[in-house]
């Protein structure tokens, strides 16, 4: 029996190779647990923009997470891009009827040019469906305004907006402050009774494709492999902020994070 730590992305393909499923799939190797992927849609994209979103049926995505889990399983699993209601039912279900604990969802809605990843009439059910099934959710500032409704503009906004996403039902809140003005990035934990609060310098770049899907995926894999939460999201940011300093300039727009990075 292999004692290898498994993980399993369940979201989109990104044909430029910086986020979505490959941008986990990196990041799983590279942490050093085995990843598995369930295809959600495939986008047409690269580091300019997104020129084409392709959703799979239902099924496909059902049959794809059934496959893996009754043979491989996962001992941690992530979402990202889910594009529309239907599949977020079926995959809430699936997560159900295999027990996934450690789930981590990561709630894309939009990608960085504006093309739409989520459907507008899909965020009732994720917030429905998937969100109490959830260890962890890590919103960024513009998709924890769509779950909440509130205006996030600060780091006292993020801690009222974190409040109202945990009442959602995910066990823990991962703000993600990328979005904030100014310098200085503050990332908060919630847990429903306290805060954890990490921040650090904002590095000046363009190549931040897939900072998200990233983070996710390294969150997920620390998950994976055992790690307490704390932790974990401690290890995914030390990762994600490595990733951005060292990013190999690819493409002519928003190029991919450094997925070879090092957790220093
Ligand atoms: N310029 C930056 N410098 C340092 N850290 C960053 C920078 N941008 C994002 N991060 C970090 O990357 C992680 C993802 O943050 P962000 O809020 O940008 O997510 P996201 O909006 O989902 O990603 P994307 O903008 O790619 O959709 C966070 O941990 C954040 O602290
Ligand atoms: C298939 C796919 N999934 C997600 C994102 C957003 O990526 P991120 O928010 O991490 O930049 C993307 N551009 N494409």
């Amino acid at each position: 029996m292999s004692t290898v730590a498994k993980a399993m992305t369940i979201a989109g393909s990104d044909s430029g190779g910086g986020a979505g499923i490959q941008a986990d799939l990196k990041t799983f190797h590279q942490l050093g647990v085995y990843g598995t992927s369930a295809i959600t849609a495939v986008t047409a994209q690269n580091t300019l923009g997104v020129a084409g979103v392709y959703p799979l049926p239902t099924e496909a995505v059902t049959q794809q997470i059934r496959e893996v889990l009754r043979d491989i399983g996962a001992d941690a699993a992530k979402t990202g891009m889910l594009f529309d209601a239907a599949i977020i039912r079926a995959v809430a279900e699936e997560v159900r009827a295999f027990r996934l604990e450690k789930l981590v969802v990561d709630p894309v809605m939009v990608a960085k040019g504006g093309a739409k990843l989520l459907l507008d009439e899909a965020i009732e059910a994720l917030k429905t469906h998937l969100l109490p099934l959830a260890e962890v959710v890590t919103p960024n500032l513009p998709e924890a305004e769509c779950l909440t409704g509130m205006t996030i503009r600060t780091p006292a906004d993020m801690r009222e907006g974190a409040k109202a996403i945990h009442a959602l039902g995910a066990r823990h809140v991962l703000m993600k402050g990328g979005h904030l003005d100014g310098d200085e990035i503050v990332d908060m934990l919630y847990d429903g009774q306290a805060f954890y609060e990490m921040a650090h310098s904002r590095i000046q770049t363009r190549h931040t494709h897939g900072t998200g899907c990233t983070f996710s995926a390294a969150l997920t894999a620390e998950l994976a492999k055992g790690r307490p939460l704390v932790e974990a999201v401690e290890r995914a940011n030390r990762f994600i902020v490595q990733a951005i300093a060292t990013a190999p300039q690819i493409g002519g727009g928003h190029g991919p994070t450094n997925h070879w990075a090092a957790i220093e």
